[in-house]
């Protein structure tokens, strides 16, 4: 079942990237055309997508001239949790669609980064997998509600036998 996801096998780090955008072409190359369709397209004819690019790119960094600046740091606190920078994972289905390491490698790069993961129910590894390759990072838990009341109670009972300290 899980064979199903299992697609790019690239390892290692991704050397001389300038942005994003080269980050995506280069993962183009290595990702089969239909899971790399799913990740990188959105719905319909794409308004929201170009959306979102559009408004986050209006989102300005505002330099503060005259101030200390002997040690920056990108460091906060988010939930009594302190994270390197104010990035957090957000859920994302199915990550063997992308490398068949999956949630697995994304949950370590999170722990390496330190900042916080979230995990979704239908995730293509199996939860406490996830949890332990966290390492103590905090972890968040997207939960998709069931029709079936005893699938949505296991769920619920699983994560919080996991210790994970946010659903939502
Ligand atoms: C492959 C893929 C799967 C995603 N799966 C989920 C999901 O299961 N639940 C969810 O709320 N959002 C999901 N998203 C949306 C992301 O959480 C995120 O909101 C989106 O990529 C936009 O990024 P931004 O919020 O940083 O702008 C998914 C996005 C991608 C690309």
């Amino acid at each position: 079942m899980m064979s199903e996801f299992k697609t790019s096998q690239a390892e290692g780090l991704i050397p001389n990237f300038v942005n994003t955008y080269e980050l995506e072409e280069r993962a183009q190359k290595v990702i089969p055309a239909d899971a790399f369709g799913y990740i990188a397209s959105g719905a319909g004819d794409e308004f929201t997508l170009r959306e979102n690019d559009r408004s986050f790119n209006h989102k300005l960094i505002i330099p503060h001239v005259l101030a200390d600046v002997e040690n920056p740091s990108t460091e906060t606190v988010v939930d009594g949790d302190t994270i390197t920078a104010p990035i957090i994972l957000a859920p994302v289905a199915a990550h063997k669609l992308a490398n068949e390491a999956g949630e697995i490698a994304s949950a370590q790069g999170v722990h390496n980064f330190k900042t916080i993961y979230t995990t979704r129910s239908y995730a293509s590894a199996d939860l406490p997998e996830i949890t332990t390759a966290l390492a103590g990072s905090p972890e968040w838990f997207q939960f998709y509600f069931s029709k079936d009341n005893e699938i949505n109670k296991r769920i619920i009972d699983r994560v919080k036998a996991l210790g994970i300290k946010k659903s939502f």
